[in-house]
């Protein structure tokens, strides 16, 4: 099948558990929880949304015919000499929309670490070595297991306390960006400092200013 990709750049995860590392992103077009028009952006389920993901038209974009056709461009995304740690996350929009057992074999065959950032409301196929859900008040939460769950704080609706028995190695709590980003800083600083299962995901790259 083919993909629609909104962008693809080499940086370093600038969130969770592999903060600072390096990685191609690989960001999908679309999202089943925002049309990622402003227009609609009041009336989505997904409001607080800090990305551009409609259409192919980002560097390193593009329809990809085929699994082996993307899977080249993310190798020839990746920055570094050699495939030793590569790394690729696979985010947008909604990566499961699309992500699929060809895609991920493609990638693996190219010596890729494969990470995905989803919002829970499919099932991720198996083959993906570090499932990061981040889930969103107002939407089912399908993909219950994974490696860290990453909540964006606050949201009324979508308490830490729900989510946070179930199967996951690491759990965070991500400030809200947008205009209350230091009052959500704060509150999740004090969620955390009482109830110590939570850590704090600061966006790391936007601090230092990269992509
Ligand atoms: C843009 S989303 C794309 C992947 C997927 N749709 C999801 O929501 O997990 C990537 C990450 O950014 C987080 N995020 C989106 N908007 C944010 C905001 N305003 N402040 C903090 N984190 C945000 C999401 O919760 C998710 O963890
Ligand atoms: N550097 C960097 N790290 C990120 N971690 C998750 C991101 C995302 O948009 O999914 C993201 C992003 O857009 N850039
Ligand atoms: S689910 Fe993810 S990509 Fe979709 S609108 Fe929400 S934060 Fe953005
Ligand atoms: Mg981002």
């Amino acid at each position: 099948m083919a993909y629609m990709i909104k962008e693809m750049f080499a940086t370093l995860q600038g969130e969770g558990a592999h903060a600072g590392r390096a990685a191609v992103f690989c960001r999908f077009a679309g999202c089943n929880l925002w049309s990622g028009r402003e227009a609609d952006r009041a009336g989505a389920t997904c409001r607080f949304c800090d990305t551009h993901f409609v259409g192919t038209d980002g560097e390193g974009g593009g329809r990809f015919p085929d699994a082996a056709s993307l899977a080249d461009a993310i190798a020839a995304t990746w920055a570094a000499p050699g495939m030793d740690h590569a790394f690729v996350v696979f985010t947008g929009g909604e990566p499961l929309l699309q992500l699929d057992a060809p895609l991920i074999a493609a990638v693996h065959a190219r010596g890729f670490e494969i990470a995905i950032e989803t919002n829970g409301t499919l099932p991720a196929p198996e083959g993906i070595d570090w499932i990061c859900v981040s889930p969103k008040a107002g939407a089912p939460l399908v993909q219950r297991t994974g490696h860290e769950l990453k909540l964006v704080y606050p949201q009324p609706d979508r308490l830490p306390e729900t989510v946070a028995d179930l199967d996951f190695r690491q759990f965070w709590l991500q400030p809200m960006d947008g205009p209350d980003q230091a009052r959500n800083t704060e509150q999740a600083v004090a969620y955390c400092r009482a109830h110590p299962r939570w850590r704090l995901s600061l966006q790391t790259h936007k601090l230092i200013g990269i992509p």
